[in-house]
């Protein structure tokens, strides 16, 4: 289990990071979502002892990284796939840390293959694609056969094969009981993949919660409603409280009415619904409603 404490870190005057506290749990994968600048990076680096924290702490298995006596076998890392050496083969690269890491160079070359490089792991890494290169960390990550994975991005480059493949590895790494932590702007993915998301706003935890949880507590759902009197229908459901908004298609999108009821106040004044469906919320409906209300309360809180 990975504990995360209080963790800080601050740049001269800017707080990257303020007092984030969160657990990863064996078996769960955590997403890591927040605008640019959030503070994902700076939080994954500090867990892994690749920055030091101004104040705050990780811990793995209760103990901090930099103590671990096998840190591949407790947490793997992909964090900077830019970091790779370019003039090293990728069959290398992973051969150097398995050496350093007492790990048989058998278990490099498994790894390879198993994230598709098996064809060009002898080949430079200055000529990889980026995909490629996401790829290679990831096996990287991977060889120590690690509990937990914090896994930055992984699916930057990839092309849609390799989303889909990224999502059904991630999916059987939890199954095998590892905890992942993966950060990614991809919403619609991380609804697909993520059990619990994690969401930071500069700086700060501004959410942990089941995805479904998060959902609903951060954005409504709406009603889609067509008819050949639309101007009508809306002046009505509006007298009646609800939010109205024209579709490009000229479909009505009602907030705070339910479908049967929009339905029953159509009927009663004579008006034909040619659709009428509720619409649920999407991760990224609530992922903005969240983010744009912490903006909103910062700037209130600025002096004018
Ligand atoms: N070495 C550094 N020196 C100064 N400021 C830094 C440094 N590293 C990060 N920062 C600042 O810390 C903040 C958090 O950056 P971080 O890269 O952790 O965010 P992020 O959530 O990973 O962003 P993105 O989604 O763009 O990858 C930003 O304001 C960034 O400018």
């Amino acid at each position: 289990m990975i504990e995360v404490r209080e963790l800080t870190k601050t740049y001269g005057a800017v707080a990257a990071v303020e007092n984030v506290s969160f657990r990863l749990e064996p078996g769960v994968i955590n997403g890591f979502i927040g605008p640019n600048g959030a503070g994902k990076s700076t939080t994954m680096r500090m867990m892994v002892g690749l920055d030091r924290p101004t104040s705050g702490q990780c811990l793995i298995d209760g103990r901090p990284y930099q103590d671990l006596d096998a840190p591949l076998r407790s947490v793997g890392a992909l964090l900077d796939v830019e970091a790779i050496h370019p003039g090293r083969s990728g069959r290398d690269h992973l051969r150097v840390l398995a050496r350093t890491h007492g790990i048989a160079a058998r278990r490099a070359d498994e790894l390879l293959e198993m994230v598709g490089l098996g064809d060009v792991g002898g080949r430079r890494v200055g000529g990889y694609s980026l995909g490629m290169r996401q790829r290679l960390g990831l096996a990287a990550a991977l060889l120590g056969d690690p509990a937990a994975l914090l896994l930055d991005e992984p699916a930057n480059g990839m092309d849609p094969d390799g989303i889909i493949w990224i999502r059904s590895l991630l999916r059987s790494l939890a199954r095998e009981g590892r905890a992942v932590l993966v950060s990614s702007h991809l919403m619609g993915e991380l609804a697909q993949t993520a059990d619990r998301l994690i969401v930071l706003g500069r700086g700060r935890v501004l959410a942990d919660a089941p995805v479904a949880e998060l959902i609903s507590r951060n954005a409504t759902r709406t009603v889609h409603t067509r008819t050949d009197r639309p101007a009508e229908l809306e002046r009505l459901l509006r007298e009646h409280g609800s939010a109205v908004a024209r579709r490009p298609d000229g479909t009505l999108e009602v907030t705070g009415m339910a479908a049967g009821d929009v339905a029953a106040l159509a009927q009663r004044s004579g008006i034909l619904l040619l659709e009428n469906v509720t619409v649920a919320a999407s991760l990224e409906d609530a992922y903005l409603a969240l983010t744009q209300n912490h903006a909103r309360h910062l700037a209130e809180r600025l002096p004018q």
